[in-house]
């Protein structure tokens, strides 16, 4: 499968004492050498699942046997719809069963669903234990590895119970992007495209550049956007690191993207799906609010179409959507509160009268 170990490029997140680098490259999952400077601990419990396990687990595993005496597995079932309690008591069960003490390391080796569990899980086992992710989807690699939101989801709402708690590395292995199905390398682009207009509109001329060279996954391009996304969300994470404010842009799609995922049932539609139809609803938003004109609007709906990413929302009915995007994070006092675009490049959250959402609902829906 893959090529010789190489690490491309260290991205460090300066967060204090809590501060951690992002490693990037190729063959780094069974190479030892990427697993220098762990925690120093007995054991290791590597959480996964069951469409990831017989493809990484066994490497992985080898890998880590040189710094654990004991080295456990759990292998959660998968999908967005048991990011819930029930799994999470999983690892849980399997942390207990296996006496691990408050010092064992636990490793994400998955996507964004087992990411923000395992996060959860060593956030709460004993009240804290140290973690790893190891980010085997696009999306997980470019975001949710990094920064340290750790959630289960809510029938009633996403990421609804959760905690900020940051990794102690993250380690981002670009080979194991070969096994990625299209339309989940698709759901990736969709956060990678979202740095571009929350933030670097330089960033956005390249992913329209080379949006045909990564949907090939050509590794140079693929390394870039990895990189790229990692240094933008890490400068706005280290500055804002629980939302109290700039945080928010990295949200922009995701007001109207969760209420897509709940409103259907998660895993109808792709977290990445639901943000990039997302985005083009904010953008519509920010249209209308005259922020940005009709010609870059259209702009970002079109690359998040080449990207094989919807544009079109559910009929969910806008009355559904508003009574689920009341409970978004973000709303104070019932009030919704949309990150949106207030000019190329630059995002900001704002409130939005009513009517201009259920028009641009009306607007962007099937
Ligand atoms: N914490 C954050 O900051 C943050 C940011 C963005 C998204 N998220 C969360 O991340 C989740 C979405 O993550 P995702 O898109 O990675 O979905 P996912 O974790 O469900 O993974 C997508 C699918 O790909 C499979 N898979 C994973 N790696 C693979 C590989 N290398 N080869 C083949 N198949 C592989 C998985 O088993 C799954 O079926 C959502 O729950 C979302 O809320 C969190
Ligand atoms: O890291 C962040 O902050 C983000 O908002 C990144 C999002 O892509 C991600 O989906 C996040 O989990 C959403 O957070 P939430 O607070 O809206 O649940
Ligand atoms: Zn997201």
């Amino acid at each position: 499968m893959s090529a010789a170990p190489a690490v491309l490029h260290e991205v460090p997140i300066d967060l204090g004492d809590r501060a951690y680098p992002i490693v990037i490259g190729h063959g780094l999952l069974g190479a030892a050498g990427t697993w220098s400077g762990l925690p120093k601990a007995s054991s290791a419990m590597v959480v996964t699942n069951t469409t990831v396990a017989p493809l990484y687990l066994r490497s992985l595993t080898e890998a880590l046997k040189p710094h654990f005496r004991d080295v456990h597995q759990v292998t959660l079932p998968d999908g967005e719809s048991h990011k819930d309690w029930q799994t999470l008591n999983l690892v849980f069960d399997a942390l207990l069963s296996r006496h691990s003490d408050r010092k064992t390391v636990l490793f994400a080796l998955g996507g964004g669903v087992v990411g923000d569990m395992t996060g959860f899980a060593a956030a709460c086992y004993m009240r804290g234990v140290p973690f790893v992710q190891v980010p085997t989807t696009l999306l997980a690699q470019v975001d949710s590895s990094v920064g340290g939101k750790t959630a289960i989801n809510h029938p009633l709402g996403k990421n609804m119970i959760g905690a900020f708690y940051q990794p102690v590395r993250v380690v981002c292995d670009l080979d194991t992007l070969d096994t990625l199905p299209a339309r989940e390398f698709s759901a990736g682009l969709a956060e990678v495209i979202k740095y571009g207009p929350i933030a670097d509109m330089e960033f956005l001329d390249w992913i329209e550049a080379n949006l045909d060279a990564l949907m090939r996954r050509e590794p140079a391009a693929v390394a870039h956007a990895v990189r790229r996304s990692c240094e933008i969300k890490a400068r706005v994470v280290a500055q804002d690191e629980r939302e109290g404010g700039l945080r928010a842009i990295l949200n922009f799609g995701h007001t109207f993207g969760h209420a897509i995922e709940a409103g259907l049932g998660y895993g109808e539609w792709l977290h990445g799906e639901a943000v990039g139809c997302g985005m083009a609803m904010g953008i519509e938003l920010s249209r209308r609010l005259g922020l940005v004109d009709a010609a870059f609007a259209q702009r970002l709906t079109a690359l998040l179409q080449r990207a094989q990413l919807p544009v079109r929302g559910p009929r969910l009915g806008e009355d559904r959507y508003l009574d689920l995007m009341r409970l978004d994070k973000k709303a104070e006092g019932g009030d919704i509160r949309f990150v949106v675009i207030e000019q190329p490049g630059r995002a900001a959250m704002r409130p939005a009268p009513e009517a201009m959402v259920r028009e641009v609902l009306a607007h962007c829906t099937a």
